[in-house]
Order: C-alpha cells, then structure tokens, then sequence
C-alpha cells in the first residue's frame, strides 16, 4: 500500500502534464516505477484509502486467463470494467473489424492463449507456461505475452499490463510483469492485485511455493479530472493493514480455472478501508 501511495505522491509531486490524443485528456505523468509484492508472505496490496473492488480485478485476470474475447463474458464472471471500452470506443465502434455488440476483438487472453506463429497457426502461450513449471522446467523465457503489434487495429485496446514472464529457482516461482501504461487511481488499483494472484494461482496450479511478483510500469499517469480527488481525498487518508486473500485449494489446474473456478473461489479477510471515492474513467 506504501509503494502505491508514494507513486500517487510523486505523480503528484513530480509529473508532467502530456496531452493525450486517444481520450483528448491531460495527464500527468511520471516515467518508470517499480512495485514489488511479497507474495510469499501473503503481503495482498489492495488498496485501503478507498473502497477497492477487489472481485472486479479477479474477474479481469480470470478472464485474460481464458482467453475471453467479449465484454459479456466478463460480465457474466463478475466485471463490467470491459463495457466501455467495448461498446462506448469511438475508434472501435468505427473499426470494421468490430464483431458488434461486446465484442472487444483479438485483445490480452485471446492472443495468449492463441498466438499466431509468423508461419501459419498459433501456440497456446499459458498452457506451454503451465506445462513447463509443472515439470519443474524453466526455459529463461517463460513468457505469457499479450503484446502482438500486428494485431492492434484487430482489438479495441493495445494490452496494457502485457506481459508475465515465471522463473523457477528451485520449487519457488517468480514473476516480472511489464506495463506499458498505467491510470494510476482506477487500473493500478485492479493491477497490483492481478500481477499477486497471478503469481498465487500459478504457483498454486504447478505445485509450486510463490516467491516475489515484480511489476514494472513505464508511463505511469492521473488523467485531469482524477488529481483533485486524488491529491485532496485519496492521499490524505492513513492506510490500514493489508488483508489476506484466500484461494481456494481446490484449484489444481490450468483447466480448472477455465471450467469451474468463480468469484466465490476467493475471498477478502480482514478487509479495512476508507469510503468509497468515483474516479472519472477516461474511454
Ligand atoms: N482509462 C482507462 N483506465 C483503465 O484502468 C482501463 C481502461 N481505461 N480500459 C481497459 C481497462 C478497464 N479497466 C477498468 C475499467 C473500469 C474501472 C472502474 O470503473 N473501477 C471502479 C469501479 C469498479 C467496479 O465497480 O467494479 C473503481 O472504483 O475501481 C477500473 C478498471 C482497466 N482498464
Ligand atoms: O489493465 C489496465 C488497462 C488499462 N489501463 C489504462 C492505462 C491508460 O490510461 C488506458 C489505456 O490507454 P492507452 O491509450 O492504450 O495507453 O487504460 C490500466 O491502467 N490498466
């Protein structure tokens, strides 16, 4: 909670305001940051200076994990964080690419877990990932990756946590998540706790003991309409204590997450926070 508070703070403090063309908004802006979470030691870095929607940011990986193309199947798993960019997009809704309603097109998971291979077909990149670690097996570039700039025009939005590379060093399993942009007040709060259970669950379903999940953000920004509620609400607040989440153990596999695993599999102990502060979300 610490490193996210400081990285509020010296957006604060010191960004730059970068006009950005896509939402016609103003941000302020830092470059590079660097996040670390003990997932080891269950350190959950859900945000407590303000209500966080924890289940919503479950949902979101749970469905990149999937490979989930539509912003219906994200809602029927427990978001709507996808609905805007699905149906309110200016630029997608143009995109003749653009299926119709929900449709969000070849975005996160559906490249994943399908990644065209420059010589015809594609490899499914998360379930080479599960294969190897189950083994015991890391190549040094153990890489789920969302990132195919071919395919931009073909998706409603570039990824922007996009990649997650595992390492093994004995029976403990490591991850490096790469973000190339980040809305600071609403998506880092969901992202942080991605990158942790990303770690929790594949450690969790190749028989491994989680380590540390290092995230690296490279353009970190509040858009204009979030910094006053950012710099006179939000910052001012003590945070409290992080909970505890709890996964449950009956998760054993890749294909249990994509058949039976839901928003009930997880669970928020102790969760204490400050109310509840509406960022403006930029589309
Ligand atoms: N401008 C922008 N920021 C983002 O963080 C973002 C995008 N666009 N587009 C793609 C995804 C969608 N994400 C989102 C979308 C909405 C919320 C949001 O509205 N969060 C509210 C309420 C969440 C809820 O009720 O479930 C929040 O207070 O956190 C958060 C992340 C993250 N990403
Ligand atoms: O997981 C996510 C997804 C999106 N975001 C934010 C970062 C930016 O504010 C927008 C994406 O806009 P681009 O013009 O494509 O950079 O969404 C996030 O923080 N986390």
């Amino acid at each position: 909670m610490k490193q996210y508070l400081d990285l509020c703070q010296r957006i604060v403090n010191e960004g730059v305001w970068i006009n950005n063309e896509r939402t016609n908004k103003r941000c302020l802006t830092v470059i590079n940051a660097d996040l670390t979470y003990d997932v080891a030691n269950h350190q959950f870095p859900l945000v407590t200076t303000r209500k966080s929607y924890w289940k919503s940011a479950i949902a979101e990986i749970i469905g990149y994990m999937r490979g989930y193309q539509s912003a219906a199947d994200f809602r029927a798993l427990g978001t709507k964080t996808w609905d805007a960019n699905a149906n309110l997009n200016e630029a997608w809704l143009k995109n003749p690419h653009r299926k119709g309603e929900d449709d969000l097109g070849l975005i996160y998971g559906a490249l994943g877990r399908a990644f065209p291979k420059p010589n015809g077909g594609h490899v499914d990149l998360l379930q080479g990932i599960v294969d190897d670690l189950t083994k015991g097996v890391d190549n040094r570039g153990e890489i789920l990756t969302f990132l195919h700039p071919g395919a931009f025009d073909l998706g409603c939005l570039r990824p922007c946590m996009y990649e997650h590379h595992f390492s093994l060093l004995g029976d403990t399993l490591y991850l490096n998540s790469t973000q190339r942009s980040c809305d600071v007040p609403l998506g880092l709060n969901f992202n942080m706790v991605q990158v942790y259970v990303l770690l929790a669950l594949m450690a969790q379903i190749t028989g491994k003991k989680p380590g540390k999940a290092y995230h690296k953000i490279v353009n970190a920004h509040i858009y204009e309409d979030q910094l006053a509620p950012m710099r006179d609400i939000q910052l001012k607040r003590e945070p409290f204590a992080a909970p505890q989440l709890i996964i449950n153990p009956d998760i054993k596999s890749l294909k249990d997450i994509e058949t039976w695993v839901t928003l009930d599999d997880f669970e928020v102990k102790g969760y204490q926070h400050h109310d509840a502060i509406q960022y403006p979300f930029a589309v």
